[in-house]
């Protein structure tokens, strides 16, 4: 099945489109953790395991395996746990990957082959022949950032550059009618745009039709869930993956952690529920 399709049924049989976030902090982790030598994966597992349910999607973030020793081994087993405890879950490696194309050849192969993410965050700013070797794999999903959350997002993401018809539109309306025209061809592509980016969160959707957006940012960076909702949706009230990651992972630190953070995804999925 791919991504695409595994995302669609996922929005409609858990009736949810909250993404969970697995951005694994030691320094955040619960207690009982300290002397655990498997915690990144112990930690990640277990809210995975207490979460599915409220998921359309889960989200590892890869920085925070990476940096630390084994963590890669710990990010392969914990994306292999989900697939098998949990296959219904698409999961979506955060890399934000981007090169000339013999290194994305490498790149999607570390992502869909070595990790078995069902889609990766993509940097598209080195162009189309960078996101080729991404597209190829055409049963999974590639997710183009568009407009990111974060404040410097404003730096290049909103400059004017010429729309061709003699007149100019920001860099991230090209990148949408860009990717949503061209790179889209097999249909597996998505886009990132910020939850605290509401009024661009609208020209997007109006930009792209139904293609899926990945909204980060609600919860610990202040996003409002109704906005997001509101102006993000398709007409049958799906299209969106919001992430939370902060405001999940770490809902308790006491022997309770997991509980917590399975209430913390099921009022975030209820929150996005009441506004489609
Ligand atoms: O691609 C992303 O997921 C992403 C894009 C973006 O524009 N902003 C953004 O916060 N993210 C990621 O989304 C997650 C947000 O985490 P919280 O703020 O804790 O919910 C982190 O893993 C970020 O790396």
């Amino acid at each position: 099945m791919t991504f695409i399709d595994k995302l669609r049924n996922r929005w409609h049989a858990a009736n949810s489109l909250l993404c969970v976030g697995l951005d694994p902090d030691p320094a955040k982790f619960p207690d009982r953790f300290v002397d655990d030598e498997d915690a990144l994966f112990a930690f990640c597992r277990d809210i995975a395991d207490a979460t599915a349910e409220y998921a359309c999607a889960f989200k590892p973030q890869i920085a925070y395996f990476a940096a630390h020793n084994h963590g890669e081994a710990a990010l392969q087993r914990l994306i292999a746990h989900i697939n098998g405890a949990h296959p219904e879950v698409p999961v979506i490696l955060d890399a934000k990957r981007g090169d000339i194309g013999s290194t994305a050849e490498q790149y999607a192969a570390e992502a869909f082959e070595r990790f078995g993410a069902d889609a990766v965050t993509l940097n598209p700013y080195m162009g189309r022949d960078s996101a080729a070797p991404f597209l190829q794999y055409n049963d999974h999903g590639c997710v183009f950032l568009c407009h990111t959350s974060n404040p410097g997002a404003r730096d290049f993401q909103e400059l004017p550059v010429p729309d061709g018809s003699g007149g100019s539109e920001p860099l991230y309306q090209r990148i949408a009618r860009t990717i949503a025209d061209d790179w889209n061809g097999d249909g597996n592509c998505a886009l990132v745009v910020g939850a605290t980016f509401p009024e661009e969160l609208k020209v997007i959707r109006d930009i792209i039709g139904d293609m899926p957006l990945l909204i980060p940012g609600v919860g610990a960076q202040g996003g409002d869930v109704e906005a997001v909702v509101r102006n993000g949706r398709t007409a049958d009230g799906t299209g969106l993956m919001i992430n939370s990651s902060r405001g999940i992972l770490y809902a308790s630190r006491g022997e309770g952690y997991a509980e917590a953070a399975a209430d913390a995804a099921r009022e975030l999925r209820d929150a996005i529920n009441r506004h489609r």
